[in-house]
């Protein structure tokens, strides 16, 4: 049995980033989606409700849940796309009201532009957000921050010849040239085959490290949380869909794969989190039977 999340404020003080009871109301009416729900009308969907998080400085939080229940609209809400319906979200005591340079953000299809190159799609992040900088300064923070994920060589490729790998390489190294407070990152590594996936998460702790900067990052893969969280917040199903548990995990750092396969404390964490999974899922397919 899975224990309620703990209120954002009971938590201790020196918080980052503070979620309180945030909701969110999509108005449904694309004919498709009515379609698929079975309606005529345009339908309220109460996606998130009551939603409560702490994330203190440099930690990395994955967020792990059923497919659908809302883990890509929650980091939507902390990126400020979108506004919740209710309730706030507050990095470092300003709320959230838009995109900001203070938060970097990573895609699943990297959203490079094609037409600059590597170096150019860094370079042009550095000057939007940081328009202080010179054009000098800002080819340089471009160049380090290709460096720092291992890019040098393809700094003048354009995304179209280079390896998908490699784009998201680009698009880490983009979201942190403009110095965030917090790493976004919606499900970055799914297209991956396992031996580049692997390659990639080493690549994403090591940048983590090197950076100390809080981390969110949405997985479908509980291997992928257990290895590179310090903390995995557990959704429930939607509609209405919250914070059902955040789990502290064991400070192991370095961590090496085989820990989550022979570390009991680790073992145990990961069974009931497969058992989470599979019933919220179940609970999923029968409702839409
Ligand atoms: N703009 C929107 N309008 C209407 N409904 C939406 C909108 N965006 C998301 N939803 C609905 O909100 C729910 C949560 O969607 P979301 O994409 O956040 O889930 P998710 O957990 O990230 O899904 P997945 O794991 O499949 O990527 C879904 O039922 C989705 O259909």
């Amino acid at each position: 049995m899975i224990s309620e999340a703990v209120p954002a404020k009971e938590e201790t003080g020196q918080a980052q980033l503070l979620i309180e009871q945030v909701g969110k109301v999509f108005t449904v009416n694309s004919p498709s989606l009515l379609d698929r729900l079975r309606q005529r009308s345009p339908k309220r969907y109460v996606a998130l409700e009551d939603v409560n998080l702490t994330i203190a400085s440099n930690t990395f939080v994955s967020i792990i849940g059923p497919s659908g229940c809302g883990k890509s609209t929650l980091l939507n809400l902390i990126a400020g796309l979108d506004l919740p319906t209710s309730g706030q979200i507050l990095l470092d005591g300003q709320r959230i009201r838009s995109p900001g340079p203070d938060r970097g953000i990573v895609f699943q299809n990297y959203a490079l532009m094609p037409w600059m190159t590597a170096l150019e799609n860094v370079i042009f992040a550095v000057e939007t957000a940081r328009p202080n900088l010179s054009k000098s300064q800002a080819r340089e923070v471009a160049r380090e921050h290709l460096e720092l994920v291992g890019l040098t060589k393809a700094a003048d490729r354009y995304p179209g010849q280079i390896s998908g790998g490699m784009k998201q390489r680009v698009a880490i190294a983009r979201a942190l040239s403009i110095r965030p407070k917090l790493l976004l990152m919606d499900e970055p590594l799914v297209p991956w085959m396992p031996s580049t996936r692997g390659y990639l998460q080493e690549e994403v702790l090591r940048i983590w490290e090197a950076n100390k900067l809080s981390v969110v990052l949405i997985t479908h893969s509980i291997d992928e949380a257990l290895l590179l969280s310090d903390r995995i917040v557990v959704m429930s199903r939607g509609p209405r869909a919250t914070i059902r548990e955040v789990i502290d995990l064991p400070a192991v750092r370095p961590r090496q794969r085989s820990v989550i396969e022979e570390d009991e404390r680790f073992v145990k964490i990961k069974l009931r989190l497969e058992e989470h999974l599979f019933n919220e899922t179940r609970a999923v397919e029968e409702a839409s039977v």
